[in-house]
């Protein structure tokens, strides 16, 4: 599939009265202001790569999508496709929200050019995979955005299609449905399909794709494998990419440049904060070994955990400390100085001190929260000089598939011998 200098033009108005004027009196004065969805895009996809479109809200990914599957006419470019489409949009362009399930199936295939008996002869495949008993019967307009997705990616893989585009509408199904789509993803993998997914889960391009394209202000600013991608859009998300130098990330933004670390964040407006503050926790981050703030985590990838603690007293041996809780609570892990009996010696009051963490994460693909506290002992008593619970959140992604919380980073080995050997 070729993409070849693609751009989507809408004209945005003031008013609904310069958009009146503008259509019935003939004048050259133009009342509305142009805006790029998409910005001479350009892009080939091969055939039988999976590759994902990497984008923040309002980037464009969903336009581009709409073009390449013709709902959408771009205003300039043009889009050449070899093969047959079948396409899960979020919205579900290609059904009919007042016609029931079953005749959407009939309805969607005759978009596809399957005909009514072709249709009837996928009807089982179809109404098993869907799985949504008699709601197949009801209007869609009545059905849950889960149950709209079962229908539509039931239809979508039993159309034989050559490409398959997912636009977020798997990540509202349940983990079961989930689980028995990726299924069924993998296998249109290894039939040699192309797949093109449009999310913004870091993990489902981690795990599927083998090639990534970052689609920013309507522009296609970045494309490589999928890592590669996935560090470009957190980038992106903490503004931190800096496309005017040759599109190359910026790594050389110094941590005094770009100003509180905590900023990049989304801070926990509610968190549980206490202590007598002799020692406080004045800044606070996660970074990646590249030094980017950054809010998501890749699993196999190691992570700083950054504090700056401002001591307002003279302290001996303060204890600092993280933890990493998951969004029911429960503590997962964490660690302290004294744990890792690192001397912190004694901090007079003015000074400031910036202790990081270095280590890898192993988490399971989810959201966390970060909690970290600075402590101590005097007289033998635990005193606690600030401790912010849950702190920030945070979105752990990782590459393989594991079962529970953590990588257990198994290493296996298998030995066969004769049957007869161990008899014997
Ligand atoms: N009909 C329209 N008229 C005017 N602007 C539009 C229209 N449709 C989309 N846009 C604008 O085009 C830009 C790209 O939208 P698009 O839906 O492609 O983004 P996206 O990357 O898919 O975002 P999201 O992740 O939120 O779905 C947005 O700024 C959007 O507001």
């Amino acid at each position: 599939m070729e993409i070849k200098s693609v751009s989507k033009i809408y004209k945005l108005y003031d008013t609904n009265a310069d958009r009146l004027k503008e259509a019935i009196i003939p004048s050259k004065k133009k009342r509305h202001k142009e805006f790029y969805a998409l910005n001479n895009l350009s892009l080939n996809i091969h055939k039988g790569e999976c590759i994902g479109f990497l984008g923040k809200n309002g980037a464009g990914k969903s336009t581009a999508l709409k073009i390449i599957t013709g709902v959408l006419k771009p205003s300039s470019g043009a889009v050449t496709v070899k093969g047959k489409i079948a396409a899960l949009l979020e919205l579900g362009a290609g059904f009919n929200p007042e016609l029931t399930g079953l005749d959407n199936i009939f309805f969607n295939g005759n978009i596809m050019g399957f005909s009514r008996q072709e249709m009837m002869e996928r009807l089982d495949s179809i109404l098993e995979f869907a799985d949504i008993d008699d709601f197949i019967n009801q209007p869609v307009k009545t059905y849950s955005s889960g149950m709209f997705a079962r229908l539509a990616f039931a239809v979508a893989i039993n159309v034989e299609p050559d490409i398959l585009i997912i636009d977020e509408a798997l990540s509202v199904g349940d983990v079961a449905f989930q689980t028995k789509c990726f299924r069924r993803i993998n296998e249109f993998k290894e039939q040699g399909k192309t797949i093109i997914f449009v999310t913004h889960s870091m993990d489902t391009i981690l795990k599927y794709c083998n090639r990534a394209v970052v689609i920013h202000n309507g522009e296609n600013i970045a494309e490589g494998s999928a890592k590669e991608m996935v560090d470009v859009y957190k980038k992106i998300l903490v503004n931190l990419y800096d496309i005017s130098e040759e599109m190359k990330i910026n790594k050389n933004a110094s941590l005094s440049e770009i100003g509180e670390w905590k900023n990049y964040f989304s801070l926990n407006k509610t968190l549980l904060e206490y202590g007598d503050k002799k020692a406080e926790i004045v800044d606070f981050g996660i970074f990646d070994m590249n030094e980017c703030p950054s809010s998501k985590v890749i699993s196999d990838e190691p992570v700083i955990i950054k504090m700056k603690v401002v001591f307002h007293d003279r302290i001996d041996e303060p204890i600092f400390a993280f933890t990493i809780k998951d969004v029911k609570g429960n503590e997962l892990c964490g660690t302290n100085t004294m744990f890792e009996n690192i001397v912190t010696s004694t901090s007079n009051p003015g000074e400031v001190v910036t202790v990081s963490f270095t280590q890898s994460l192993k988490l399971q693909s989810g959201f966390y929260t970060l909690s970290l506290g600075c402590t101590g002992f005097q007289n033998g008593e635990l005193v606690v000089y600030h401790r912010l619970y849950d702190v920030l959140s945070f979105e752990s992604s990782i590459f393989k598939n594991i079962v529970g919380v953590y990588d257990v980073e198994s290493q296996i080995q298998l030995y066969k011998s004769e049957q007869s050997r161990v008899l014997t």
